[in-house]
């Protein structure tokens, strides 16, 4: 099989590409190599107009002088002659560097390729092959929201900063998100900013200005919907849902964040809820609450509340008006409300391409989990809540199961909640909470995050540095132990265009673990084929190169992508050759890397070493 295709490609990548720049036909750049003459007829036959037909549009010939040379296969060195050692980066060479074009980015700053400093730190660190492939997601909160710090998370490898809207003023928000950007134009990272809605959750009031209150056995404390004056009475707290002292009933179980801390009702007094403690915890403010009869949560109205509130509405308008790249949203249920967030998204903010992420959470949402994850743009298993609404000893095997659809559905999936709960406190994990985030990176999942760690624990940059190194240990041991996993990936194509990008995808992640290659790159202008070859999870970096810093920053959210922004043109030729020579000028490639190359412009696969 591969040694067809080993042949199919020296004889469609023949003469290499360096000097097929002046060899116009045919073209190695209109390789079809997955593609068999059935599907070429086919395609024909369904999509004539389809760019895969059209002649790559007219060549601009290259002023570097050609030297001839083999096919790229025929240079591929063997298998023992290639070092298999991660290659470390060389210093960058100002005289290459200066023959390239730049082009402005949007400050009006020249730059020919936007890389971050943490990418090239991280290449440098780890060598090409052991870069990070799991993401990694930060909450930011009091602990993280200045400048300083959130460059901290940045250089620790945060790729996406998320904001919790159920705590804070939009204020405060604007300003986190302001210098996230700010962050990003000026030392050129590319981190995403995620906005998660409150939602319709049942929760404590804010105690009162008080960080956190102890309840203790036995106590009496007052749940209550009435608007209180400050200081708050003894012993009292507020709730958000009005329904609430309607809808409890005397002997009800009410868990404070999961089971915290538990009470149990004993009386009903008008809009008071008087409950003695049964199991003594801290209360956080904005806590979330569930109530509990004979075993089973209790859904009555409550169940009914909106899954975006009216206030939800008024923080996504905020959040679009700043440019936020992705919407989380809180205690999905149903695909019905992503669907009509997504509309409302694109009417309202035209050409801008905010994603959606559908937080997995609630109990109604299981049964609908695969619909939900279809409308969605991606998915975060919420385990916070979601713990509180099932049975913990159920969470894992629901963890593995999104995981899992996510990928066959190709939506990115976010591990959230208590991976490194005790670096709240302390400056080291322990030992179940390694396993636990080496458990989600074994899975694959695209991300991790941060929650009350970063926010509002003492060690930030530790928990940060802790996910980062454990993803990075964990992937080399499943890549020595070459466990490819058994998953077998249905297709996820609609059309007979997307089902051709899916294919090359599929074979090119393929090819680049049976070479053995140094990355993969991908020209993508919209991201498609970027998430497409992530979710073959390959053993190679991929490097995809977006014309735009939105897709940039959303490309980053994805399992092994390193994104670049990097402006290119219909030329397969001149943008290859012209990315070796930033890459190389730069130190993050060398020559004789093998490099596998795919374009969605032109539906293409080339293997070349770099020259
Ligand atoms: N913007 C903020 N302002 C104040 N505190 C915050 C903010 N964001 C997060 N926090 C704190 O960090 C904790 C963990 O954050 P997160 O997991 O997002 O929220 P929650 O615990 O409410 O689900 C919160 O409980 C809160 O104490
Ligand atoms: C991530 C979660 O949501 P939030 O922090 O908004 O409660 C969760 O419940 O795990
Ligand atoms: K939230
Ligand atoms: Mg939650």
């Amino acid at each position: 099989m591969l040694s067809q295709k080993r042949s199919e490609q020296t004889a469609s990548q023949s003469p290499p590409p360096h000097r097929s720049c002046h060899t116009q036909s045919p073209s190695p750049l209109r390789s079809h190599s997955s593609a068999t003459a059935a599907a070429m007829a086919a395609a024909a036959a369904a999509a004539a107009a389809h760019s895969l037909l059209h002649p790559p549009a007219a060549r601009r010939s290259l002023t570097s002088t050609p030297t001839p040379s083999p096919p790229p296969f025929l240079r591929l060195p063997s298998a023992t002659a290639r070092s298999r050692q991660p290659h470390r980066l060389r210093s960058a060479s100002p005289s290459t560097a200066s023959d390239l074009t730049a082009f402005p980015n949007p400050n009006g700053i020249l730059s020919p390729i936007d890389v971050d400093a943490a990418t090239e730190a991280e290449l440098r660190e780890n060598g090409f092959r052991s870069t990070r492939r799991t993401k990694l997601v930060c909450t930011v909160g009091p602990a993280t929201s200045s400048p300083d710090q959130l460059e901290a998370l940045a250089v620790g490898g945060m790729n996406v900063a998320r904001v919790n809207m159920c705590h804070g003023d939009r204020e405060w928000h604007r300003g986190v998100i302001r210098a996230v950007r700010r962050l990003n134009e000026e030392k050129g990272f590319a981190v995403a900013v995620m906005m998660d809605t409150e939602g319709s959750e049942i929760h404590m009031g804010d105690l009162g200005g008080a960080a956190s209150a102890k309840a203790e056995d036995g106590e009496v404390w007052t749940f209550s919907v009435r608007a209180f004056e400050l200081p708050l009475p003894e012993r009292t707290i507020s709730v958000n849902y009005d329904g609430f002292s309607e809808d409890v009933r005397v002997g009800d179980e009410l868990l404070v964040d999961g089971g915290m801390a538990r009470f149990e009702v004993i009386e009903k007094l008008g809009p008071d809820v008087k409950c003695r403690c049964t199991d003594p915890g801290l209360l956080l403010p904005r806590a979330n609450l569930t109530f509990w009869r004979d075993g089973s949560i209790v859904r009555e109205r409550n169940a009914m509340l909106p899954t975006i509130s009216s206030k939800d509405w008024l923080d996504i308008d905020f959040g679009i008006a700043e440019g936020v790249d992705f919407i989380a949203v809180s205690f999905v249920k149903s695909a019905e409300v992503i669907k009509h967030l997504k509309s409302y998204i694109a009417a309202r903010s035209r050409g801008s391409d905010i994603a959606v992420i559908a937080k997995i959470e609630s109990i109604d949402s299981l049964k609908n989990l695969e619909e939900i994850i279809r409308a969605s743009d991606g998915a975060m298993i919420a385990r916070g809540d979601l713990g509180a609404q099932v049975p913990l000893e159920q969470v894992p095997s629901i963890q593995q199961k999104i995981v899992q659809l996510c990928r066959q559905l190709n939506k990115p999936v976010i591990v959230a909640s208590q991976l490194l709960e005790s670096m709240i406190e302390y400056p080291t994990p322990t030992r179940a909470e390694v396993a636990d985030v080496s458990e989600a990176v074994r899975q694959r999942a695209d991300a991790l995050m941060l929650s009350g760690e970063s926010a509002m624990g003492r060690y930030p940059d530790k928990a940060l540095s802790v996910l980062r190194s454990v993803s990075i240990r964990i992937e080399k041991w499943w890549r020595e132990e070459k466990r490819h996993e058994t998953l077998e990936l249905q297709g996820v194509s609609s059309s007979f265009s997307d089902k051709i990008s899916e294919e090359i995808c599929n074979s090119a992640a393929k090819m680049a673990n049976g070479l053995g290659a140094d990355a993969v790159f991908v020209f993508t202008k919209t991201g498609h084929m970027a998430s497409l070859l992530s979710r073959c999870r390959p053993d190679c970096p991929v490097f995809a190169f977006t014309t735009l810093t939105s897709v940039r920053r959303r490309l980053n959210l994805q399992w092994g992508l390193i994104p670049f922004r990097l402006s290119f043109s219909d030329d397969m030729e001149s943008n290859l050759n012209r990315t070796f020579s930033l890459l190389k000028a730069r130190g993050m490639i060398q020559s004789g890397d093998l490099v596998i190359a795919l374009s969605d412009m032109l539906q293409s696969i080339q293997v070349m070493n770099v020259p």
